[in-house]
């Protein structure tokens, strides 16, 4: 049998790059055409002891909320005080000019608050109306691991990209009244579209196993799952984490992560919100330019992906900020990395930033 794999905090999975414009070249008509993506050769996510109590630990520290769960991770794991990106926003506009910024944002955590019931996590009005005059400026897109349909019906805003299921589901904004991207392409993108009868079995199943673990819920994301557990108790988690692995023992084909309080379950193949990224920036016709500036709000785990795609390597979170801000220079891509929920910081920062960009249009 399989060994369920799943990732401590520290090690961010590794993440081949894969080369867009081939995946492109298959463009026909008005949609994009789904290549075929390999599976990958071993599973991503690093080994954690059932027995041993790992489990659990890193259960209790997937949302680190205040300073009593930080510390009481390994001290490699989590820096103290993570650094904020929002102080560096002067820095962040400067190494922007004259460049095309084009604005990724994770939705959970970032454009709204953690809120115990998923299906209530609301983004305020003030969030949703900085985001549709930052898009009036820039391509933006939404990356989230929701399935795309419930992510667009928080967000509300049709010209936007949205990437749901951890990017395994793209579509661009309809062309109508759109300046992106200027090629005039619509596009739809599903590389896990295979994974679809899996999923749905795995989530019936998961359901039903679950079902008596009260607070325990199974969201279907489409191409991958979310066995929620911030609503069960404690001492209930480890029942919890041994149903979802023994469950996905029988699926190799699928790999585990933990999120915020979370299990996400999603195919294992090459993809994954760097992969949505890098593909959002090809079809604008952005891909390999000096002067593109993309900028990335997120998180989670899962969105250290799009930093790790991008930028070509691995890091762990403590260095993250001070590494973007390198890469930035350098003329790649900027990370904004919270670790903690500060959606009206958002909102106020993102204003400024559209606020600059009138001045100059001005
Ligand atoms: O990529 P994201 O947009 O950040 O989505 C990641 C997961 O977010 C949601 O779960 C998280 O937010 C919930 C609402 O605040 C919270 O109750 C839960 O504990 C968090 O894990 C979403 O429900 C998942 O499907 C997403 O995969």
């Amino acid at each position: 049998m399989t060994r369920q794999t799943m990732a401590p905090i520290t090690e961010p999975k590794n993440s081949n790059s894969t080369i867009l414009s081939q995946k492109l070249s298959s463009v026909s008509g008005k949609y994009i055409t789904i290549p075929n993506i390999p599976m990958c050769e071993k599973h991503l996510l690093q080994d954690l002891d059932i027995n041993g109590g790992s489990w659990v630990d890193s259960m209790r520290a997937s949302s680190p909320t205040h300073l009593k769960s930080i510390t009481s991770l390994t001290p490699s794991a989590f820096p103290l005080e993570l650094p904020s990106a929002l102080d560096m926003f002067k820095h962040i506009i400067n190494s922007s000019k004259g460049k095309q910024i084009v604005m990724f944002l994770d939705y959970d955590g970032t454009l709204s608050p953690i809120v115990d019931d998923p299906d209530r996590a609301f983004m305020s009005d003030a969030m949703r109306s900085t985001v549709r005059r930052l898009a009036k400026h820039f391509p933006t897109a939404i990356v989230s691991g929701r399935c795309r349909d419930k992510v667009y019906d928080f967000v509300q805003l049709p010209k936007l990209y949205y990437a749901g299921s951890h990017g395994m589901d793209i579509k661009s904004p309809a062309n109508k009244g759109f300046k992106y991207p200027k090629k005039s392409q619509e596009v739809v993108f599903q590389p896990a579209s295979e994974f679809i009868p899996m999923i749905e079995k795995v989530y019936k199943t998961l359901s039903e196993k679950t079902k008596n673990i009260l607070g325990a819920s199974v969201e279907h994301n489409k191409f991958c799952l979310s066995v929620h557990f911030r609503r069960v108790d404690e001492n209930k988690w480890n029942e919890l984490a041994h149903e979802v692995r023994s469950v996905l023992e029988e699926y190799p084909e699928l790999q585990l992560a933990q999120g915020r309080k979370v299990f996400e379950i999603r195919p294992t193949i090459k993809w994954d919100k760097g992969k949505a990224l890098e593909f959002i920036l090809e079809s604008l016709g952005l891909a390999n330019c000096k002067d593109v500036f993309p900028v990335y709000i997120g998180d989670d785990r899962t969105d250290e992906d799009a930093f790790k795609s991008f930028l070509g390597f691995e890091r762990q979170r403590t260095r993250l900020w001070h590494t973007c801000i390198q890469d930035c220079q350098e003329n790649k891509c900027v990370v904004l990395f919270t670790g903690t929920t500060r959606g009206d910081e958002f909102s106020t920062t993102l204003g400024e930033m559209e606020a600059r960009v009138v001045k100059e249009e001005v």
